[in-house]
């Protein structure tokens, strides 16, 4: 009896399902690939953007996620809402803000995840006055190994403040353009006046470069870091006593008795939430506040001599 030869259609429902299960196959090595850190979620997501139509822009999200190692479907689900994603999208088909987040997400948690090995994000915080900054300038002039994080702030500069060392100064409008577009990795409005932020990609990329880095910035922004990379060393700085902080305020004479005052007031609230923190550091001296913060870094290479 003559065989029978597959009709037009059939034809192309072969071919159809033939490059279906070829499709599911690639779809399935490149989860493989994450899975077995052969390539970075970065590197997929880069790709998908790069060819919305190939074998990475046709993963959804949820199971390119789920190929991440340590995020299950649980985690997955909670990723997908924060991000604003819905469950369908596949990665070629994500808008430019989604995509945006996507990214954001996957390089602070690569950065995060880094703190677990030798590179590691400290944050110095404390009350007004107690000498973050002046440690903090000691240590950028003493421990070149070091990265300072440079905040963004809204304040202007004062003098002897160099754009892009002391501070990028921005105005309000590129401020809030900043926290818009994901770029600050915490901010806060710090003793009711100015903006504060600290860019979150110099932060982030050093990190991933294996390099330490220092945030110097205030109380409220050393919780938000917290709750951003949960693995970051913080560190209170304390006065040697309450008298030598209000002298120290007073001293630098760069605040109006009003003002003062005020900081003071906060202060107190401050000094009451170093239980928060990991470490405690009391500045007595500039050089040895500045050793034991760094000593918390894991730096590879020795310190300058002073
Ligand atoms: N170990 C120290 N011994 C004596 N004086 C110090 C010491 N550390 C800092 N100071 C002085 O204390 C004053 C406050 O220091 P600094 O401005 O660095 O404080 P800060 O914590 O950065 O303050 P703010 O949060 O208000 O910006 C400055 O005049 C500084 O020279
Ligand atoms: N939350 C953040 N606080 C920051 C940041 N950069 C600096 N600061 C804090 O602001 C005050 C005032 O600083 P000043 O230079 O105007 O005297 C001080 O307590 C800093 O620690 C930041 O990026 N985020």
């Amino acid at each position: 009896m003559a065989e029978k030869r597959p009709t037009p259609p059939d034809v192309d429902r072969v071919a159809a399902s033939r490059a279906a299960v070829a499709a599911r196959r690639a779809r399935a090595a490149v989860k493989g690939q994450i899975a077995k850190g052969k390539r970075t979620a970065l590197e997929v997501l880069a790709a998908a953007i790069e060819s919305p139509d190939g074998v990475e822009g046709r993963l959804r999200v949820t199971e390119f996620l789920i190929s991440i190692p340590a995020i299950g479907v649980t985690k997955m689900h909670r990723i997908m809402e924060k991000l604003e994603i819905s469950p369908s999208k596949r990665l070629g088909g994500l808008g430019k803000h989604q995509r945006d987040r996507l990214r954001e997400f996957l390089t602070t948690r690569t950065a995060a995840r880094r703190l677990d090995s030798s590179a590691k994000l400290v944050v110095l915080a404390g009350p007004t006055a107690v000498g973050k900054g002046t440690v903090a300038a000691h240590i950028r002039q003493h421990y070149p190994d070091v990265h300072l994080s440079v905040s963004a702030t809204t304040r202007k500069a004062r003098p002897g403040e160099t754009e892009g060392v002391s501070y990028f100064f921005v105005d309000d409008v590129e401020f809030d353009r900043m926290v818009a577009a994901g770029e600050m990795l915490e901010w806060a409005t710090v003793h009711n006046a100015y903006r504060y932020g600290t860019p979150r990609s110099p932060v982030t990329d050093a990190l991933n470069q294996g390099h330490s880095v220092l945030l110097e910035i205030d109380i409220q922004g050393a919780r938000a870091v917290r709750r951003a990379m949960p693995d970051a060393r913080l560190v209170f700085l304390l006065p040697p006593s309450w008298d030598e902080l209000v002298r120290r305020l007073i001293g630098r004479d760069t605040e109006t008795p009003a003002e003062q005052a005020r900081r003071l007031e906060t202060a107190k609230l401050e000094l009451a939430a170093q239980g928060e923190f990991d470490y405690r550091v009391v500045n007595h001296d500039v050089g040895e506040a500045a050793r034991e913060v760094v000593d918390l870094m894991n730096l590879r290479t020795a310190p300058l001599l002073p």
